[in-house]
């Protein structure tokens, strides 16, 4: 029952089909509770303290004295405390049946929670999610270190953080934290942070970061962790110390314990391969990060919409990631969507990109804001773009849509884009391309 398995069984309840959820943890998954909404929360404030800082040389004083406080206080309010009630009542009130407990399939069409055994005649939906993966580095097992579960019930800012991993997560929550007087070190193995966005993302946030006294270390391989009230986190010949420790190095699903070998799927693959309906096998669909089609919020809820026209047998147009958007929401923010340059030459594509700072357009220059536009281009066919800025995933939004429509290439070049906005930028950005 994550964001996706919540609107399926919702839907499927309410056409009228007699529906089984069932639910380890909290329904509504992930994102409501430790996800998504939390961080973004955290986010908010963060950024608020971060404006205010910048009211010296725009428009006068400012005094900040950040305080963690507020932050707490709304997210118990947001989560209702970490209670999914309303959640579930929302499921039984459209007649479902919500079954507590860690749901296991036994057999085709079968799935068995602790002593009870649920057989269904039309078919089984799996959105099991994803936990955090913790990889097998000496002496950090045992510890109590944090992953994003624990990071959003924390009470206060801790005083010093360290962050292994500097993806999506550990970007996000390392920005929001140091905003907030912890002293952030951010550990990520790969040679920048955003591996896996465009290479021009990843140096824009590690300045940024550096500019605001995160210290970032990157290829970085970590060879021991240490806690004696405190942590040590050890790398090469080097080490940091810090109050708290955060594990942010991506996700897996256990597949072998959720038992899809009796359905005839691999169980120790990283993913559930699905078709263009979601169809994982006879009478099985899976939706959702277990999918491997990208884990976002967004995607559950997409691949959810159409396993319930599947499921219905109504008609609607397949799955397609083409204009799959994403955005980190740091400060500056990276929107992407489609294709990095990198991944449209693996390809084998004949790309073409178009690249414009920020500043270099007048809204950027006005409002003082560090980001850039980039376009990879194939033929007259935009295939992938990232707006990095003060609104960048918001910028982002106007090129999905291009991708999404398939909008040619020559056509947005002669369009009109308002005067003074951020997203203006595209304009200089197709006139780069090469
Ligand atoms: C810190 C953080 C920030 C994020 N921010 C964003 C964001 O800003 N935007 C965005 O789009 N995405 C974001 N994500 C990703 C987003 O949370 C997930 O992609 C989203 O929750 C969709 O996941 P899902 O539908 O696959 O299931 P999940 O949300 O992972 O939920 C799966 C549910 O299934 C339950 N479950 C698993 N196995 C079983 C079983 N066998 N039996 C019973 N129950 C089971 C689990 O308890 C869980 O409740 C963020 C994630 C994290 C961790
Ligand atoms: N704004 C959003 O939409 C948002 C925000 C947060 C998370 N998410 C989703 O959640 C997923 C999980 O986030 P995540 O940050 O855990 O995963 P991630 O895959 O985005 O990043 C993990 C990072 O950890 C690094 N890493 C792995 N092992 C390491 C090690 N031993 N030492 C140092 N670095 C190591 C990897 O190189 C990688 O850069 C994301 O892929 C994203 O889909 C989305």
């Amino acid at each position: 029952m994550g964001p996706g398995g919540e609107d399926v069984a919702g839907k499927l309840a309410e056409a009228g089909l007699e529906v089984a959820a069932v639910e380890a943890g909290l329904v509504g998954g992930e994102c409501p509770y430790y996800g998504c909404i939390p961080s973004k929360m955290m986010i908010r404030a963060a950024d608020v303290l971060a404006e205010a800082r910048r009211v010296p040389g725009l428009a006068g004083e400012t005094e900040v004295r950040p305080d963690w406080g507020p932050v707490a206080a709304r997210l118990k309010e947001a989560t209702d405390d970490w209670d999914d009630r309303v959640a579930a009542e929302r499921f039984t009130d459209k007649g479902g049946t919500l079954v507590r407990g860690f749901g296991k399939i036994t057999g085709p069409r079968e799935v068995t929670v602790g002593e009870r055994v649920l057989r269904a005649r039309r078919g089984v939906v799996l959105n099991p999610g994803t936990e955090p993966a913790i990889p097998p580095i000496d002496g950090l097992e045992g510890t109590p270190f944090w992953t994003n579960r624990q990071a959003v019930k924390a009470s206060e800012a801790p005083e010093s953080l360290v962050l292994i991993g500097g993806g999506a997560i550990g970007v996000e929550l390392a920005q929001a934290f140091s905003r907030f007087g912890t002293r952030v070190t951010v550990l990520e193995g790969r040679s920048r942070l955003l591996g896996v966005e465009e290479p021009e993302a990843g140096e824009l946030v590690g300045k940024v970061f550096e500019e605001e006294g995160i210290d970032v270390r990157t290829g970085v391989k970590i060879t021991r962790v240490g806690y004696d009230g405190r942590f040590t986190v050890e790398f090469g010949d080097r080490s940091v110390e810090a109050e708290r420790l955060l594990v942010a190095t991506g996700r897996r699903t256990d597949l072998a314990k959720l038992g899809v070998g009796r359905i005839g799927l691999d169980e120790s693959a990283r993913t559930i391969p699905v078709d263009e309906r979601m169809r994982a096998a006879d009478g099985v669909w899976a939706i959702g990060d277990v999918t491997g089609h990208g884990a976002f919020t967004h995607i559950s809820m997409y691949q959810a919409a159409i396993a319930v026209r599947d499921i219905l047998g109504q008609d609607g147009p397949p799955a397609d990631y083409r204009a799959l958007p994403r955005v980190s929401f740091t400060d500056p923010e990276i929107g992407a969507v489609g294709l990095t340059e990198a991944q449209a030459v693996e390809k084998g594509m004949d790309v073409r990109t178009g690249y414009t700072p920020l500043s270099s357009s007048t809204r950027g220059w006005i409002h003082k804001g560090e980001g850039f536009v980039k376009l990879v281009v194939s033929g007259d066919e935009l295939v992938g773009a990232t707006t990095a800025g003060p609104s960048g995933g918001e910028m982002m939004s106007a090129l999905a849509v291009a991708i999404h429509g398939r909008v040619p290439v020559s056509s947005l070049t002669h369009m009109i884009y308002a005067y003074p906005t951020f997203h203006r930028a595209i304009e200089d950005a197709l006139r780069d391309i090469g």
